[in-house]
């Protein structure tokens, strides 16, 4: 095996602190760029990691290499990026203006497009698309906590073959796939849920335990699943539920959700959507690259894209400060009202 590479996160949040931490904590070279507010975080108490299988690890401030400055790119073999969809242009600048040619860049962000963003903008890089399967949460001063299950993947190259070997089991483990695309849109099937959650002001598991809200979310995947048949595209499982099954799953009634999908599927009472996060925090949200993506593939399609698109409104809205949260019940009649989505099922 060749050297170590070195590698650098790129928008050190949530996503960013945790694979970077595991790894680094895999042995792995790891520096971390981001905001002055979490360098000082991470410099006052250190990286603190944990999961729902009850992993936990301390690093003490000296082992975290944080910098604020783009120029670390420069010492890069490899970077994972990991800033919002929104601030993907951004930092495709940084990048071609700091890191050498032929540097690995692996987006491990959510949504469809950002690797080939990227791919447009950095044309002397190689871009690899990743996907983060799990939730992380910020339980405090420089502690992150993986919130759900799940492996992350990347799209299988020489680079990250050996990347992937280094790396070795949980809970960094990196799992790799021929055909991103059909894993990324069975990703973006279970963030259809951001911004319901994101709309609702509660956590993912108060959300889900509504029915009206997994109504609104059943009829989103329902929507998107017709429109990837159409396409072409068999979306692969994120999670233990088929993606076929999964919004029956979702909109069932609660004893059958409860009794079925929180056993297979747990979810840690803290988490969040990420996005729920960026309208508390009064940022941008991701919506156009997540439920947007549906619209745009109607589109591409000749079709509409009803649920999704009424979804993207009222996401923009709240980002304006124009109805912030909606109880399920409102956010039902709102959004599904006049949508026979699928007869039979009662969504
Ligand atoms: N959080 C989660 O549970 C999950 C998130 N994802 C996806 O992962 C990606 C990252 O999400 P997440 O970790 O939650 O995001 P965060 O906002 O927590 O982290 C991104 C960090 O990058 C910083 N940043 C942005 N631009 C720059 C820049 N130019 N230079 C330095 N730092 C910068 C941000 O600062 P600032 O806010 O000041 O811009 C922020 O601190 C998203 O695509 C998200 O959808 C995927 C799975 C789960
Ligand atoms: C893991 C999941 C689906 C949790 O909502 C997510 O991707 C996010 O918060 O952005």
């Amino acid at each position: 095996m060749k050297d170590d590479p070195r590698i650098v996160v790129f928008g050190s949040g949530a996503v960013g602190c945790f694979i970077g931490g595991a790894w680094l904590a895999a042995g792995r070279k790891v520096a971390f760029l981001g905001r002055e507010r979490v360098r000082q975080e991470i410099a006052d108490h250190g990286l603190g990691l944990s999961d729902q299988d009850g992993w936990r690890i301390h690093l003490a401030p000296e082992l975290v290499d944080f910098t604020t400055k783009a120029a670390a790119l420069k010492k890069a073999d490899i970077i994972l990026l990991t800033v919002k969809s929104t601030g993907t242009e951004a930092t495709a600048k940084e990048i071609a203006r700091h890191a050498r040619p032929g540097t690995t860049v692996i987006s491990f962000q959510n949504g469809i497009s950002n690797a080939e963003t990227l791919k447009r903008l950095l044309p002397r890089f190689d871009v690899v698309q990743g996907m983060v399967p799990y939730n992380v949460v910020r339980t405090g001063a420089g502690r992150w906590h993986r919130a759900t299950w799940g492996d992350l993947t990347a799209a299988e190259s020489e680079a990250t073959r050996a990347l992937a070997a280094r790396i070795g089991d949980r809970p960094g483990k990196l799992l790799l796939a021929r055909d991103m695309l059909p894993v990324a849109w069975g990703k973006l099937l279970l963030n259809l849920n951001n911004a319901i959650n994101a709309l609702s002001g509660l956590t993912i598991l108060e959300e889900l335990n509504q029915r009206d809200y997994r109504r609104v979310l059943a009829a989103a995947m329902i929507e998107t699943l017709e429109l990837l048949q159409l396409a072409g595209i068999e979306p692969v499982a994120t999670g233990p539920i088929p993606p076929r099954l999964l919004p029956h799953a979702i909109g069932a009634p609660d004893f059958v959700f409860r009794n079925f999908l929180l056993r297979v599927q747990k979810i840690d009472p803290k988490a969040r959507s990420s996005m729920s996060e960026d309208l508390a925090a009064g940022r941008e949200t991701e919506v156009d690259y997540l439920n947007g993506e549906v619209v745009k593939l109607a589109r591409s399609l000749g079709r509409e894209a009803p649920v999704n698109s009424h979804i993207v409104d009222l996401v923009k809205q709240a980002e304006m400060g124009i109805n912030r949260t909606w109880s399920a019940a409102e956010l039902r009649a709102h959004i599904l009202e006049g949508h026979q989505v699928v007869r039979g099922f009662g969504y």
